[in-house]
């Protein structure tokens, strides 16, 4: 089975290239004031357009209004919208109903009911990203680079697509692959130097891993 990767928050046209390059099937812009991936519409107007069509354009929303989400969705360009926040299920299919896009919901995971209680956005996104749950009073609720236990994963039986994140490298994706058999990894601080500094080399070698699992 391939395994698809997204490398998230690129806001660099060296680092968008090499993952692009090294077979990314997706990147990801991150529209979040407080983070040190933050990109305007613009600069991910100006990335997006590098970008060859088969790779998906993934645009990560703290709870968005309308208004940010429709805007810079057409802007950028974006074939997916990444919603990072409290958004509920319904909220979740308005925004699809709003963008007609791809929705996929991030669901904060640190127990197996974590994982149980997001079937109840079956129906109104297209994928789950399970990413570590961030600890209390976090500045953001992702790209922390923590990891959750992956065993959780094993033998999903999953009511809609979905994903893996949080805390993987090239070091570690080989295992997470092998314990949750996903189909999509997604990674940010796990290929930086340091907060919102992407690395080349660390895009490449985890993408290598990637396609070697
Ligand atoms: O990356 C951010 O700064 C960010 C900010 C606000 C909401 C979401 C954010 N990132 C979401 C992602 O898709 C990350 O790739 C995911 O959380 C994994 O991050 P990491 O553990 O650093 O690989």
């Amino acid at each position: 089975m391939t395994t698809h990767a997204k490398i998230c928050g690129l806001s660099e046209p060296a680092t968008l290239d090499a993952a692009v390059r090294g077979g990314a099937s997706y990147v990801g812009f991150v529209f979040f004031s407080k983070s040190p991936r933050n990109v305007t519409g613009e600069q991910a107007a100006m990335l997006a357009s590098r970008v060859a069509d088969h790779v998906g354009r993934v645009g990560v929303f703290v709870d968005p209004d309308d208004a940010q989400v429709k805007e810079t969705a057409a802007a950028a360009r974006l074939t997916a919208i990444q919603l990072h926040g409290d958004e509920s299920p319904a909220r979740v299919a308005a925004i699809k109903a709003l963008t007609g896009l791809d929705v996929w919901k991030a669901v904060p995971v640190r127990t197996a009911a974590d994982i149980a209680d997001a079937r109840a956005y079956a129906g109104a996104a297209d994928l789950l990203l399970f990413d570590a749950k961030p600890p209390k009073g976090a500045d953001l609720p992702g790209g922390l680079g923590l990891r959750f236990d992956w065993r959780l994963l094993s033998g999903y039986r999953a009511p809609l697509r979905w994903g893996v994140s949080g805390g993987l490298d090239a070091a570690n994706v080989r295992e997470a692959i092998g314990v949750t058999a996903t189909g999509l990894v997604d990674v940010s601080s796990g290929v930086e130097d340091r907060p919102g500094v992407k690395s080349m080399a660390k895009i490449e070698a985890f993408l290598k891993a990637v396609s070697k699992a």
